[in-house]
């Protein structure tokens, strides 16, 4: 069989294939994602299902002068195929490897990085009026799904394009998926447009008669109706909600005939505004366990493809699942317990409970700000929220904890997941500034556990505690199993000690760092020296009173965090050894640079970055030299 990704090396190599042979390429591309995704992992699904759009995209744009920003970005493999890319995809989100999400480092041809969602429309708005303001008349193109259409920033950046005159793309990937099923009210109006067959059969017969019509008159007359402020613009045109705002509307579109998009693409470039074209896809086109999952095989590790199961085996209960079966018993026990996730019931383990509790439970959609606030509104109104994110989806909240958690001073619990480092989603995506943004914020309580056993314990603590916000923060993958032995009560603000030495080096860890500590403290033990090994817990507030009673018997002092080092854990312990003039005292702190942590294996960053074991122990070495233990 003639391989036609064959002759694709570079970028524009697409425009030198027959158009006979696109459907067969498209196979061809499909099958090399199936074959490699199914050995590396990856976001399998969204990109089966952007085959013929990426496809279509690239036929009628040029690399890399035009602009093209993938929303989220985690559908842009066939764009790294297409332009270049196709023998690293053996190392796709591997340490050093291609990345998962676009890169500019990696790639001229793109445009812009991404991994968190809605932001596309912004920023390809931006290279707009860059473009225009240049005298430059490149193309400029934002792909946003469904799901990254329910998230806030898009409608900001879609009422601020309502002003623009000149050509803008807007292509709306609509799968009828987020994640999980995409929710909400843009959701339920997408499904309208998609469903209204007499009124589309109407549509197409128009445009047929309109087309049939000599010298180009069919298109001035759409033209016209398009600019018509009558109803008859409501008969002929679909998608009114973005008309009325502003914005042309072409489509639906069949995602999947490359012909019909390359037809939509080059009617929208000749308007001259914003212009949406709504594309209808499949998520997962092409296989069938994906096409029948899609929220599965949204992203997945190595698996079989015969069977569609992944080949690694389960190693133990994750936080995630510890998290969730606990919400189950909290929804049990209290009925006040309501859960809010931002589209990731699966990824948050709040699944479980929307199938206990289903009026307890929400999906707001990928709308972390509005979360946050909604959970506000629901703590006023006498609810105790569970609001369940990622540490770095979180990010984007800051300042709806601020002022409408922290400054009421409710009682709203944060569920922190992938907090640290997460490994192959890489910079976008590592949780390694939450203890920055959060332990600083008056009134915000912030705990990380040891272990599973303490995540269960900390949820249910957090549930009972009424005075104002409370987070918790844990990792993404395994909890970690050891020190079960060791579960006394949560008390507020106070830590727990593992082992005490009456004098020596203090190893002061939290959360997921506790565990290398012990192992820390195994090697230390076997060189001799005195080891206390603190488990923190409390983040903030600190267990001052144990740090002064440590300060009076130990001379060296480590802290160790999986977040960066400004405004760290270990900066906060520098500061109490400050203010409390605490001279005599050693600190080392072991946290992650002030960088963003590219992707890989999360043991390989944390060897890279200085927080595996045996590199926590050589450099205590080094600083107990000359320093009396
Ligand atoms: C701010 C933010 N919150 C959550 C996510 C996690 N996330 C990644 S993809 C995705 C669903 C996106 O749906 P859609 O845009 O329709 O793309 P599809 O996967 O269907 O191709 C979500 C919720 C994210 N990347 N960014
Ligand atoms: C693209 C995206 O943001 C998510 O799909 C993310 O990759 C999920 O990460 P987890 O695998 O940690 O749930
Ligand atoms: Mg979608």
């Amino acid at each position: 069989m003639i391989q036609i990704l064959d002759d694709i090396n570079q970028a524009n190599d697409i425009k030198k294939v027959n158009q006979v042979d696109y459907k067969q390429l498209a196979r061809e591309i499909r099958r090399f994602l199936v074959k490699n995704i199914s050995k590396t992992g990856g976001h399998l699904a969204s990109n089966l299902g952007t085959v013929e759009l990426t496809m279509a995209l690239h036929l009628f744009m040029n690399f890399p002068e035009d602009k093209l920003v993938w929303d989220v970005g985690h559908q842009s493999y066939t764009h790294k195929l297409l332009t270049g890319r196709k023998n690293e995809f053996s190392t796709l989100r591997t340490y050093d490897g291609l990345s998962g999400f676009p890169k500019r480092k990696e790639s001229e041809c793109d445009a812009f990085d991404t991994g968190h969602s809605s932001t596309s429309i912004s920023a390809a708005l931006g290279m707009v009026k860059a473009r225009d303001l240049s005298g430059e008349d490149y193309k400029v193109a934002a792909v946003i799904g469904d799901g990254a259409l329910s998230g806030g920033m898009a409608y900001e950046a879609l009422n601020n394009a309502a002003r623009i005159q000149s050509n803008f793309m807007i292509i709306l990937n609509d799968n009828e998926m987020s994640i999980s099923e995409n929710v909400g009210g843009m959701a339920n109006y997408l499904g309208k447009i998609r469903t209204n067959s007499q009124y589309h059969n109407f549509k197409k017969s128009l445009e047929q008669s309109l087309n049939s019509i000599p010298g180009g008159m069919g298109n001035k007359i759409m033209d016209k109706l398009r600019r018509s402020k009558d109803s008859m613009k409501r008969l002929v045109i679909s998608g009114m909600l973005f008309e009325d705002m502003g914005i042309t509307y072409i489509g639906p579109i069949d995602g999947h005939d490359i012909n019909q998009l390359l037809m939509a693409f080059q009617s929208a470039a000749r308007v001259k505004e914003a212009v949406l074209v709504h594309v209808v896809t499949k998520k997962g086109k092409g296989y069938r366990p994906a096409e029948e999952n899609p929220s599965k095989y949204h992203g997945v590790d190595a698996f079989n493809i015969k069977t569609g199961n992944g080949v690694s085996h389960k190693k133990g209960k994750s936080y995630t699942e510890v998290f969730s079966e606990t919400m189950v018993e909290l929804g049990e026990k209290d009925e006040k317990i309501v859960a809010i996730t931002a589209a990731m019931p699966s990824g948050t383990g709040l699944n479980n409970f929307s199938k206990h509790y289903p009026n307890r439970f929400f999906d707001v959609g990928i709308a972390e700000e509005h979360g946050v606030t909604f959970a506000a509104g629901l703590a006023v109104g006498g609810m105790k929220p569970v609001v369940a994110i990622y540490s770095s989806f979180l990010q984007r909240a800051y300042d709806q904890i601020i002022h409408d958690v922290c400054i009421n001073s409710l009682p709203v619990i944060f569920a922190i997941d992938r907090s640290g480092l997460v490994g192959s989603d890489g910079e976008t995506h590592q949780g390694i500034f939450d203890i920055t943004y959060l332990s600083h914020l008056p009134s915000m309580t912030l705990m990380a556990p040891k272990n599973g056993n303490e995540l269960h314990d900390m949820l249910i603590y957090a549930s009972k505690y009424e005075k104002g916000p409370i987070a918790i923060r844990y990792p993404r993958g395994r909890a970690y199993e050891e020190l079960e032995e060791f579960r006394t009560p949560i008390e507020y603000g106070k830590s727990e000690v593992i082992y005490e030495a009456p004098q020596g080096i203090v190893l002061l860890a939290v959360g997921s760092m506790v565990e290398t500590a012990v192992q820390v403290k195994e090697l230390l033990d076997a060189d001799g020296k005195e080891v206390t090994l603190v488990n923190m817990r409390f983040i903030a507030p600190m267990d001052e009173e144990l740090l002064h009673r440590l300060a009076a018997t130990h001379a060296i002092w480590v802290t160790l965090e999986e977040n960066v080092k400004s405004g760290g854990f270990g900066e906060k312990v520098a500061g109490f050894l400050v203010e409390h003039n605490y001279q005599n005292i050693t600190q080392l702190i072991i946290s992650l640079p002030d960088e963003f942590i590219e992707q890989g294996d999360v043991s390989i960053l944390k060897e890279k970055n200085g927080l595996d074991e045996v590199t926590v122990f050589k450099k205590i070495l080094e600083i107990t030299k000359g320093v009396r233990a």
